[in-house]
């Protein structure tokens, strides 16, 4: 199946979450007239990393950004995978990735299970604890977010599950540019599925951010990236067929031999 993907490559007001909104939506409705059939956004996209005022400005059980991302999502007939925002339930704020589908129904719901201490994350954000796979047009897929490429093992287990697109929505500083595009090359081709990574610009107090938005095939190929400086709406075509032609070139997953590891 052929699909046209969209990255909202943006930047991010720390802790505005009207001006940040207003943006995406605008963006969400260019990607749709242009015929997109998934769009995405970055992590934490409707506050940054405001994490100190994340308990003002979060929003309670995400509930405000589903009513509007799925009510986007069946307008226009487009899957949204929503980024992550924070989240605050009675069990504390967590950095939480919602998908919609075509119809506005809520399809994906992870919260971030790596929290990264380098950005003092694990201070104010609490971790997940589920996988995120969910079904996309009868595809498999799954989300994580950011840090977690990192963790090959957690990418494999929802490649297990059988994730063929992952979806990585990011805040990732750039001075470890080089790191983001070879950590999510490596998880393609390691797990023969695509990548489809969406991250920000610009630059709050601690951090600027790399940009490199980026889609990669399950054979490792680039087949769009974005640059480190503009905001842009990154498209592509992607073809699910081509996992499976992956995969049965390298039979990976027949190959591997668990019972040793
Ligand atoms: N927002 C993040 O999780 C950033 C991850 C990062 O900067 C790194 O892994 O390096």
């Amino acid at each position: 199946m052929k699909l046209n993907v969209a990255l909202i490559q943006m930047d991010i007001q720390l802790g505005l979450p009207e001006e940040n909104i207003k943006k995406a939506v605008q963006r969400i409705e260019e990607a749709a007239k242009l015929n997109a059939d998934i769009v995405v956004l970055p992590e934490l996209w409707t506050t940054g990393y405001d994490l100190e005022r994340l308990i003002e400005i979060g929003d309670a059980n995400g509930d405000s950004l589903k009513k509007l991302m799925s009510g986007l999502a069946r307008q226009h007939r487009i899957n949204i995978i929503a980024g992550s925002v924070a989240n605050k339930t009675d069990k504390g704020i967590f950095n939480t990735l919602y998908a919609f589908n075509r119809r506005g129904e809520q399809i994906g719901e992870y919260s971030k299970l790596h929290l990264i201490r380098l950005m003092q994350e694990e201070k104010f954000i609490a971790p997940g604890s589920k996988k995120g796979n969910f079904m996309l047009e009868n595809i498999p897929a799954a989300g994580v977010i950011c840090y977690d490429i990192r963790f090959p093992e957690w990418i494999r287990a929802h490649v297990l599950n059988g994730a063929a697109l992952l979806f990585v929505p990011a805040e990732w500083p750039a001075q470890r540019l080089s790191h983001w595009r070879n950590l999510l090359m490596t998880r393609a081709i390691e797990n023969q599925c695509y990548v489809i990574a969406c991250n920000r610009i610009g630059r709050d107090n601690n951090n600027a951010f790399a940009g490199h938005s980026i889609i990669i095939d399950p054979w490792g190929d680039v087949i769009a990236e974005a640059d480190g400086e503009n905001e842009t709406l990154l498209f592509a075509e992607i073809d699910t067929d081509l996992v499976d032609e992956v995969r049965s070139r390298i039979p990976i997953f027949e190959d591997r031999r668990p019972e040793h590891y």
